[in-house]
């Protein structure tokens, strides 16, 4: 693994990070990715070798904009980012788990998780790039991808918002039992990342923990072109 990726990885804040997740249900990481990074995997978009599929988000009623999912083996770097980023998501997905009194626990090493997938019949990879331009927008929704799924996923920006684009803010709603709904929305720099949660969360109550679930989008890009790169751990059916 890349010394420089595990390392920066490893120096983030994940006490602050950790206590994001844990209030809010997701945590913006600063400068995650360096600009060449950024410009890297952007370009890399259209080198179709790298991915399995591709998919016209109109097409399926997702929204407007068009997004491609990476094959196995991934890219070096998304490989390393998540395997160095998933041992820390795992611990805060157990603790999750153990206030809900949800059995399931979550392997400390990524390999395990995705050997569970395999086992459950899971085997394409989730990670993904996507292209917005003017007028295109992601429809909110869940990456669960099958029985088995991490409750953490990351979304990098690999574009400037008021450079390269206007509009296309991460929107993310929380659904809370029987009252009115929580809406998020941020606009990361170039190289940030938000972690957020896939599916739902504890909250204390009165009566102690319960669920609220997230689901996200994108809303309209006014202008520009828009590139994100999505990290999701488990693998799909
Ligand atoms: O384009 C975005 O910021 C959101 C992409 C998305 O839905 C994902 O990464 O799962
Ligand atoms: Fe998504």
């Amino acid at each position: 693994m890349s010394a420089t990726i595990t390392q920066h990885i490893e120096n983030l804040d994940w006490s602050l990070h950790t206590e994001s997740l844990n209030k809010k249900g997701y945590a913006v990481l600063p400068e995650i990715l360096s600009d060449q990074q950024c410009k890297q995997l952007a370009t890399s978009y259209n080198d179709n070798t790298l991915y399995r599929s591709t998919i016209d988000m109109k097409r399926y009623q997702f929204g407007s904009g068009e997004y491609k999912y990476f094959k196995y083996p991934l890219p070096d770097i998304i490989t390393q980012l998540r395997q160095s980023i998933y041992p820390y998501l795992a611990a805060i997905a157990n603790d999750w788990m153990s206030k809900l009194s949800i059995q399931q626990r979550f392997p400390e090493q990524l390999e395990a998780l995705l050997e569970k997938c395999h086992q459950a019949g899971q085997i394409r990879p989730t990670p993904l790039i996507l292209k917005y331009h003017t007028g295109d927008w992601n429809a909110l929704h869940q990456d669960l991808y099958g029985k088995v799924y991490f409750p953490f996923q990351i979304v990098f920006f690999l574009t400037q918002a008021q450079v390269d684009y206007t509009g296309g803010e991460l929107v993310m709603v929380e659904n809370r039992p029987r009252m009115q709904s929580k809406p998020i929305v941020l606009q990361p720099d170039r190289g940030e990342a938000v972690i957020f949660t896939t599916n739902f969360r504890p909250v204390l109550g009165a009566k102690g923990y319960y669920r609220t679930s997230m689901r996200h989008g994108v809303s309209e890009v006014r202008s520009g072109e828009r590139i994100n790169l999505g990290i999701i751990f488990h693998d799909a059916q």
